[in-house]
């Protein structure tokens, strides 16, 4: 199994290192890394890692900013990402933190981590454990703050 992370500079956290660090936790797996200015090149990066150097998921590790056109541009990039998934048949997990979740660098940061942590697992459960994600299914999991857990009647 090969595993293509793809993070950005614009990104206040070493969102790319932390996920190439959980993945190895979890999986003896061939990892393919690219880093690209900004979240809008995420889309052809996971492309290309796809395509170009045959990895089986791709990890698209982005930070949208506070501003109202950051918000705009995280939609664009996200509707590039699910298009590239489409086009090459190939999950991309999509792990955006968005400055604004966070009440301080310090949260940042924790929630970066944690988010990214949650995710890998998710990638590497999806390619080569898929029952341990049914088994999840409906517990109202949620990556980085608390999970929801399941409604209750
Ligand atoms: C407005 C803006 N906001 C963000 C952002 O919040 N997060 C991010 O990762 N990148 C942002 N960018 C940069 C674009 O994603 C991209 O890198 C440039 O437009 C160059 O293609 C832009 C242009």
């Amino acid at each position: 199994m090969k595993v293509g992370v793809a993070d950005t500079t614009f990104a206040r956290v070493n969102m790319g290192a932390i996920a190439i660090n959980e993945l190895k936790r979890h999986a003896s797996v061939a990892i393919e890394r690219t880093t690209v200015p900004g979240f809008k090149d995420l889309p052809v990066a996971c492309k290309k890692l796809i395509e170009e150097r045959g990895c089986d998921i791709v990890i698209a590790l982005g930070m949208p900013g506070g501003q109202e056109k950051d918000k705009l541009c995280a939609h664009e990039a996200s509707q590039g990402l699910m298009l590239a998934q489409l086009m090459t048949n190939h999950h991309i997990i999509e792990v955006f933190v968005h400055e604004d979740e966070a009440g301080d660098d310090q949260e940042l940061a924790w929630l970066a981590e944690r988010r990214t942590r949650e995710h890998a697992e998710n990638a590497v459960n999806l390619v080569l454990r898929p029952e341990v994600l049914t088994r999840m299914a409906g517990t109202g999991q949620r990556q980085g703050f608390k999970d929801a857990g399941p409604a209750r009647q």
